[in-house]
């Protein structure tokens, strides 16, 4: 196990940063992702890891060996690291324990060490019985499973996955999660993902890295970044919940009901700060008493199953979501308490 440094990386095409001083301390054994939209620079820093791509500034450490820097290039196949596709990438024409092994057969190896290590790689991910099946006989996981298990045969410290669900459907992705969990239990690789999926980021790593243009907006665990979001960028890239602004608070502080109830009373004026509000900290009351200070007027209702999605209006025109237990109908008003809310930092 051996962790990895990312040190102010920086990949240019062009007049453009694709990835801008990018900075990550990985621990050994580690399962991180990298995640944020389309376009944001997490497929090319996955390749600088795997030597695809050089960098044009920064380093890259492996343990205390310099991977990747202006000047240092070390080749994949000298990087001791795997990497998982979306396509998978499988021979067509070879078996699965051929497909396996193909790597350490590169290598050299061969007889009953070879043998071995193809039977142990496929046990881990519980292919065992699919060994001389050819791969157009798998389905779409069970590919994937090979993907991982020719990855492993050769002990690497680091392994790559890039988008490797993106080519499955929504059910076989949620089983798969549970696989990828596994694989990092037994193996204690450390675990580089690239996803621009958020519930997927969050079921799998145990710390996510938010990006942004290149940019490294937060690097924190699933549940710092879902309570504890830095910015209203990522506060509506994670989860759901609704920004407002409030007379009270400064960024990075939680506020409680009474601060919060109090701060959305003020006039606009004095209402500055945005503060995220997650919909189950929002309770709906139906008929409120005519006192009653926060009301809202219902403009959608969608049934989720458990539970209602209810599309509010404040009488500051701010839009709120919230949860609630029955339907409500469109067009009533109704009352509000907001139990707590996160500041954030204002857009740069
Ligand atoms: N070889 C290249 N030449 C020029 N521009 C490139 C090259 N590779 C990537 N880019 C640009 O760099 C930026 C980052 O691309 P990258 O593929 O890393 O994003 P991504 O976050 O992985 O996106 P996606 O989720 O769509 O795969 C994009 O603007 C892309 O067009």
């Amino acid at each position: 196990m051996t962790g990895l440094t990312i040190d102010r990386v920086t990949k240019r095409f062009g007049e453009h940063a694709a990835v801008d001083a990018l900075s990550l301390s990985i621990n050994p054994g580690e399962f991180v992702a990298l995640l944020g939209p389309s376009g944001c620079g997490k497929t090319t820093m996955l390749r600088m890891l795997a030597g695809f791509e050089s960098v044009n500034a920064g380093s890259i450490q492996l343990g205390d060996r310099t991977l990747a820097s202006a000047d240092t290039h070390v080749p994949p196949e000298q990087r001791n690291m795997a990497m998982v596709f979306q396509s998978y990438a499988l021979w067509p024409h070879m078996s699965v324990a051929d497909n396996v092994g193909y790597p350490v057969k590169l290598r050299g190896l061969r007889g009953a060490t070879y043998q071995q290590k193809v039977q142990q790689a496929l046990a881990l991910v519980e292919l065992d019985a699919y060994a001389e099946r050819m791969p157009q006989a798998l389905s779409g996981g069970q590919r994937q499973r090979v993907a991982l298990a020719r990855c492993l045969v050769s002990d690497p410290s680091v392994v790559l996955l890039d988008e490797p669900l993106a080519n499955l459907d929504r059910h076989l992705r949620a089983t798969m999660e549970h696989s990828f969990r596994d694989f990092h239990r037994r193996t204690q690789a450390t675990l580089v993902y690239v996803t621009h999926d958020q519930s997927e980021a969050m079921a799998l790593a145990s710390r996510i890295a938010v990006m942004r243009e290149g940019r490294l907006e937060q690097w924190a665990t699933p549940e710092t970044l879902y309570r504890q979001p830095r910015t209203a960028w990522v506060a509506s890239f994670i989860g759901q919940g609704s920004q407002l602004k409030v007379a009270a608070g400064r960024p990075g502080q939680r506020l409680e009901e009474a601060a919060l109830m109090r701060g959305l009373a003020a006039i606009a004026t004095e209402r500055t700060q945005a503060v995220l509000v997650r919909p189950e900290h929002v309770t709906v009351v139906p008929e409120p008493p005519p006192l009653h200070d926060l009301r809202a007027q219902v403009e959608g209702v969608i049934f989720r199953g458990e539970r209602y999605e209810m599309h509010l209006r404040l009488a500051s025109g701010e839009a709120l979501l919230a949860y609630h237990h029955a339907a409500l109908v469109e067009g009533q008003q109704v009352g509000l308490i907001l139990h707590e809310g996160w500041s954030l930092e204002p857009e740069a």
